[in-house]
C-alpha cells in the first residue's frame, strides 16, 4: 500500500517502531506490566515486519521482529536452554490461517496432513526439568536461548509434579504455560484492591507476574496452574514409530504433567476451522484465559523436515481471536447509582470495538480505582472486555496524554437524589446515603421493609413492590401505610379479597417493636443482631438519632465502620423525613416504649473508659460487656473526659494519649479489682 514512500522515510519510521517495540518488549517481558495493549504492539509489530519486506536493506538481525522475548533480566540465575524456545507465528484471521496451512502442504509436499490443536494460553511460558524423574530445575524461555531460573516459584505451583511417575527418561524437559485461572484472579484482584495493593490488568499479567518474584513465597500465595505443551530435551531421545506431537503430550499425562484436556488431533483442515470457531463460541466459559488457538503439525518428523526461521518454527500458527484489550479516548464520567445506594463512576468512551463487539461505556470501579489509575477525562484509556464481564478501563497511556485534560470529579451528592455522598473511613465504595428516599434504591429499600424479619407484612412481595413503585404509588415506605384496597384491588391479578387481606396486612405492620423497626430502615450493616442492640442500649429512637460516633460505639458490636454509617443515615435529612412520617399521623407506626436504663443507682454511672491493648483473663467484649453491666460507658477514643483507659499487653497509640492527657492508666489487674469491687 505504500509502495510510494521514500527508503529514507522508511528508515525513519522503521527505526521508530523498533524504538517503540523494544521499549514495549521490556516492559512486557522484563516488567511484567506493559503499557499498550497486544493488538496495538501487534499493529506496530505487523508494519515493522511489512517495512522490512518492502525494503530488504533495512532488514537486521537486531529487529524486534527477528527475536523472542527479552534477554534475562539479571534478577535471576541465567539457564541456558539445550533447545531453543522460539515464539510462535500468528494468523490475524482466516484468510491468512487458510495461507499457512497452504503453505505447509506446498513444503511438506502433502496435502491432508494432520494437526495438533491446543487453545494459546495465555500466561507465562516455562521449561521444566527432570532428571530421573524428579524435578531439578524451571526457567523462563527469556530470549529463547537464555532464561532465568526460578525453580523456587515453580515448585510452589500446586499442579506441577515434583516427581513423575512410571518410565521416565533420565533427563526430560517440559514446556509448558503457567497462568493464572480466571476465578483466581478476580479474587486476586478484588482483594488487592481493598488492600490498596497492586491490582494486575489482565491473568497474563498476573502470571507472568507472579513467576517471577524473587520471593517464593509470594509466588506460593498467588493461584497459578500449569499446562504442558510440548517436550524440550529428551535423553536419551526416544524412538518411536509414528512419533506425534499429540501421542509425546498424551505420554507426559501418562508420566503425571498435566495437558490442557482441550487438547485434540485434527484429520483435515476443516476440523482446525471447526475447533477454532468451537473454541471461540466457549471462551468466555473456559476457567482460564486464552487468546487463541495453535495449531501444529502433528508428525515430529514432518516438523523437523520444515524446521525454523528466525523466531518460530515454521510448523505451527497461534490463530488468534479478537483482541480483548484495545485503545480508546475517554470522553467523560458518569456516575450510577446502584439499588444499594452504591455510586459507580462509568466511563463515557469513543466507541471501539473490543472482543468483536463494539464498547462505548467500561466501569471505573470506584474513587480509588481512578486514583490508582491516575486517569483523566480526555485520557487515552485501555479498556478490556473478556467474557461476561462488563468492559473496564484498565491502563492509561500516559505517552499520549494530550495537553488539555480534566480530572475526574467524585461528586459529593447523590445524582438520583441529592442527598450526601457516604463513603466511610476504610471502604472503597462510596454510597448515596438517602437510603429510604433515593429512587435508585427504592425498591430495594421497600422490598427490605417489608421483608420477615424487619416489619413482616404478610403478600408484599418483590413483584407487588416492583409495580407499586413502577406505577409511583409509593416512593417510600411511609406511603404503604395510605394504599387503599380499591386502588390495590385494580392491579393486574389481584382480587378484592387479596386487596384487602394485603391492606390489612400492611396495617397490622404499624404495631412493632422499635428493633424491628431500626432493622427495617436498612441503614447499612446494620443486620438484627446490631439493631437489637442499639435498641436496647438507647431505648428510645430519639436517643439513638441524637448519639454522636463515640455513643455509639459504646454499643455492643458497634464499631467505627457501623457507628459512621449510622450517624451518616440519621443526618441525611431525607432521611428524617421519611422517618417522621412513619411515626406520625393516624397510621403512625409504633412500638412499646422500652424502660431507659436506670443510670443513676449503677455505681460506675458517669465514667468512661477505654480499653486498648490484649487482656489475658477475658476478652475486650466481656471486659466491656461487664463495665457496661455496672453502669459505666465504654468508648472508642481517649479524650480528656475519659475516666480511665485500660491497657493491656501491646497497648499503643490510645495508651500514650491517656499519658499525654494525663488520663488515669489502668492494667488489667486494676479493672478485675475495679469490676470486683464495683460488684461487691
Ligand atoms: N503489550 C505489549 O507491550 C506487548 C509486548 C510484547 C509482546 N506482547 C504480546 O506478546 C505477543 C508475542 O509474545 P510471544 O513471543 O510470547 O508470542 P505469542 O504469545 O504470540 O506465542 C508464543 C507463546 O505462546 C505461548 N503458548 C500458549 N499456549 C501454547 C501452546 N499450546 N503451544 C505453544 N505455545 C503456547 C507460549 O508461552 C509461547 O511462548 C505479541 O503478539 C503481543 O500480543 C505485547
Ligand atoms: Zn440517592
Amino acid at each position: 500500500m505504500t509502495t510510494s514512500l521514500s527508503l529514507a522515510a522508511a528508515e525513519a519510521e522503521l527505526e521508530d517502531l523498533r524504538d517503540r517495540l523494544q521499549q514495549y518488549n521490556y516492559e512486557y517481558y522484563v516488567q511484567d506490566a506493559p503499557s499498550v495493549p497486544d493488538a496495538e504492539y501487534d499493529r506496530l509489530f505487523a508494519r515493522a515486519t511489512e517495512l522490512e519486506s518492502q525494503f530488504p536493506e533495512l532488514a537486521s538481525d537486531e529487529s524486534p521482529t527477528q527475536k523472542v522475548g527479552a534477554p534475562p533480566s539479571g534478577a535471576f540465575a541465567t539457564v541456558t536452554h539445550e533447545v531453543p524456545m522460539l515464539s510462535l507465528d500468528n494468523a490475524f484471521d482466516q484468510a491468512s490461517m487458510e495461507q499457512f496451512i497452504r503453505r505447509i502442504e506446498e513444503r511438506s509436499g502433502e496435502q491432508g496432513l494432520r494437526w495438533c490443536a491446543e487453545p494459546k494460553l495465555d500466561g507465562a511460558a516455562v521449561s521444566i526439568l527432570y532428571e530421573d524423574g524428579k524435578l531439578v530445575r524451571a526457567a523462563t524461555r527469556g530470549d529463547g536461548y537464555q532464561g532465568e531460573d526460578i525453580t523456587a516459584n515453580v515448585r510452589t505451583i500446586k499442579n506441577v509434579p515434583l516427581r513423575l511417575r512410571g518410565d521416565v527418561p533420565a533427563r526430560l524437559e517440559v514446556r509448558g504455560e503457567v497462568f493464572m485461572p480466571v476465578a483466581g484472579f478476580s479474587a486476586y484482584n478484588e482483594k488487592a484492591r481493598e488492600l490498596g495493593e497492586k491490582v494486575f490488568a489482565n491473568p497474563r499479567n498476573a502470571a507472568a507476574g507472579s513467576l517471577r518474584q524473587l520471593d517464593s513465597r509470594i509466588t506460593a500465595r498467588r493461584p497459578l496452574q500449569f499446562y504442558a505443551y510440548a517436550m524440550g530435551e529428551v535423553e536419551p531421545a526416544r524412538e518411536l514409530d509414528d512419533d506425534s506431537h499429540y501421542q509425546r503430550l498424551m505420554q507426559l499425562k501418562d508420566w503425571g504433567v498435566p495437558v490442557c484436556p482441550e487438547t485434540r488431533q485434527l484429520d483435515t483442515s476443516d476440523a482446525c476451522f471447526e475447533y477454532y470457531a468451537d473454541i471461540q463460541q466457549r471462551r468466555a466459559a473456559l476457567r482460564y484465559e486464552i487468546d487463541g488457538v495453535v495449531f501444529k503439525l502433528d508428525a515430529i518428523d514432518l516438523q523437523q523436515q520444515l524446521g525454523f526461521v528466525s523466531r518460530a518454527p515454521r510448523w505451527a500458527i497461534a490463530y488468534k481471536f479478537p483482541a480483548q484489550e484495545e485503545l480508546t479516548w475517554l470522553r467523560g464520567v458518569d456516575f450510577q447509582v446502584g439499588r444499594t445506594g452504591a455510586i459507580t463512576p462509568v466511563a463515557r468512551l469513543e466507541p471501539v470495538t473490543v472482543a468483536g463487539v463494539t464498547v462505548s461505556n467500561a466501569t471505573l470501579h470506584n474513587a480509588d480505582e481512578i486514583e490508582r489509575l491516575g486517569v483523566r477525562i480526555g485520557d487515552r484509556v485501555i479498556v478490556r472486555r473478556a467474557g461476561d464481564v462488563i468492559p473496564q478501563v484498565v491502563g492509561v497511556v500516559l505517552d499520549e496524554r494530550p495537553a488539555s485534560t480534566q480530572a475526574i470529579e467524585f461528586p459529593t451528592q447523590c445524582p438520583v437524589c441529592q442527598s450526601a455522598v457516604e463513603r466511610v473511613e476504610g471502604e472503597a465504595v462510596a454510597r448515596c446515603s438517602g437510603g429510604l428516599y433515593c429512587a435508585a434504591q427504592r425498591k430495594q429499600a421497600l422490598m427490605h421493609y417489608a421483608s420477615r424479619k424487619a416489619m413482616d407484612i404478610d403478600g408484599l412481595g418483590d413483584k407487588l413492590i416492583e409495580q407499586l413503585v413502577e406505577r409511583e404509588w409509593v416512593q417510600s415506605p411511609a406511603e404503604l401505610y395510605s394504599l387503599t384496597t380499591q386502588q390495590l384491588a385494580s392491579l393486574p391479578r389481584m382480587g378484592t379479597k387479596s386487596a384487602q387481606n394485603l391492606v390489612a396486612a400492611i396495617d397490622k405492620s404499624r404495631v412493632t417493636t422499635l428493633a424491628k423497626f431500626l432493622y427495617s430502615l436498612g441503614i447499612r450493616e446494620v443486620g438484627e443482631a446490631t439493631a437489637q442492640n442499639l435498641a436496647l442500649h438507647f431505648a428510645s429512637l430519639d436517643s439513638l438519632m441524637a448519639a454522636d460516633k463515640d455513643a455509639l460505639q459504646e454499643v455492643n458490636d458497634v464499631g467505627v465502620v457501623v457507628a459512621e454509617h449510622v450517624y451518616a443515615f440519621f443526618r441525611e435529612p431525607h432521611n428524617l423525613t421519611v422517618i417522621n412520617a412513619l411515626i406520625s399521623g393516624d397510621k403512625a407506626v409504633s412500638w412499646p416504649q422500652l424502660s431507659a436504663p436506670s443510670q443513676s443507682e449503677q455505681p460506675l454511672s458517669g465514667k468512661t473508659y477505654v480499653l486498648t491493648g490484649t487482656l489475658t483473663e477475658m476478652t475486650r467484649d466481656e471486659a466491656k460487656a461487664q463495665l457496661m453491666a455496672l453502669g459505666a460507658k465504654v468508648a472508642g477514643s481517649v479524650s480528656a473526659k475519659t475516666s480511665g483507659v485500660v491497657a493491656g499487653e501491646k497497648a499503643g497509640s490510645k495508651l500514650a494519649k491517656a499519658e499525654a492527657l494525663g488520663v488515669p492508666v489502668l492494667s488489667e489487674a486494676d479493672l478485675l479489682a475495679l469490676l470486683g469491687a464495683a460488684d461487691g
